[in-house]
């Protein structure tokens, strides 16, 4: 049995299936990647399996039971945790706030994720995600100050501090250094020690230097599925994708 499964999963906008008929299957521990030019639907894809947009049609697995129904903040609440959910970075308060106060929304939802840690834990919690992302130093810092790709490397310390079970990355890397693209690889590793990652992702070389498996999708559906190797030879997302 699959870690997350989507059955005939379909999202329609108006007269646009944003997402149209999709079987995922992805295994616990998995990076897996999810490809496809603008527009084919990955972020709809995830937001469908985050809850942040309610199916049309069709239905999530996650862990054995059926999530199709379940509210975001309960799926948080299971380890589902997409870092868009939590863009509501606050620019006036310091890194360290903003981790910890995304463990608190979720926490003031009557399961407190860190219920029982006193605050000198709750502060070693919160630096531990910043120390992950690269940004401890800068705990102190207001978020407002980070340059845009360090405050999508702060989203995903405040994705850790929800202790994501399945950790969704929307073009995580976009405005990052090639150093800090480098970094961010080797998290990604790290957390994909205890956790599945699904990574949409537009550079190239991040998805095949991570990426265990890659989906891709276009005009809503899913084109291809494969290893990088199967991908990269594969005539059809050659056409769709990569434009040869
Ligand atoms: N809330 C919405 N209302 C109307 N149309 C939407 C909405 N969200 C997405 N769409 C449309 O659904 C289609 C799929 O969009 P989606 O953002 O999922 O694609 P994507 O693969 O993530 O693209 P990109 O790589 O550009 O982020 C697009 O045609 C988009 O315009």
């Amino acid at each position: 049995m699959s870690f997350l499964r989507t059955e005939a999963l379909s999202r329609s906008f108006g007269g646009l299936a944003a997402v149209a008929g999709v079987d995922l299957s992805v295994e616990p521990g998995e990076i897996r990647a999810i490809i496809g030019p603008n527009g084919a639907g990955k972020t709809t894809l995830v937001s469908l399996i985050s809850g942040r947009v309610p199916p049309s049609s069709g239905r999530i697995e996650f862990d054995g039971d059926d999530i199709t129904a379940l509210k975001p903040w309960e799926r948080v609440l299971r380890g589902i945790v997409y870092t868009f959910q939590i863009t509501s970075i606050f620019r006036n308060l310091t890194l360290a706030e903003n981790v910890m106060l995304a463990a608190q929304r979720a926490a003031s939802r009557d399961q407190p994720l860190w219920r029982g840690l006193d605050d000198r834990a709750v502060t070693q919690a919160v630096d531990a995600a910043l120390e992950r992302v690269g940004l401890a130093s800068r705990a102190q810092e207001l978020a407002g100050e980070l340059a845009y790709g360090h405050q999508r490397l702060l989203e995903v310390a405040m994705g850790l501090a929800l202790r994501p079970k399945l950790l969704i990355l929307d073009e995580p890397t976009q405005g990052l250094s090639e150093q800090e693209i480098a970094d961010f690889c080797a998290l990604v590793r790290s957390i994909a020690m205890d956790a599945t990652i699904l990574l949409i992702e537009h550079n190239m070389d991040v998805v095949m230097a991570l990426a265990q498996r890659i989906t891709v999708m276009n005009n809503g559906a899913l084109l291809a599925e494969g290893t990088p190797d199967q991908i990269m030879n594969h005539a059809e997302v050659q056409r769709a994708y990569l434009g040869t």
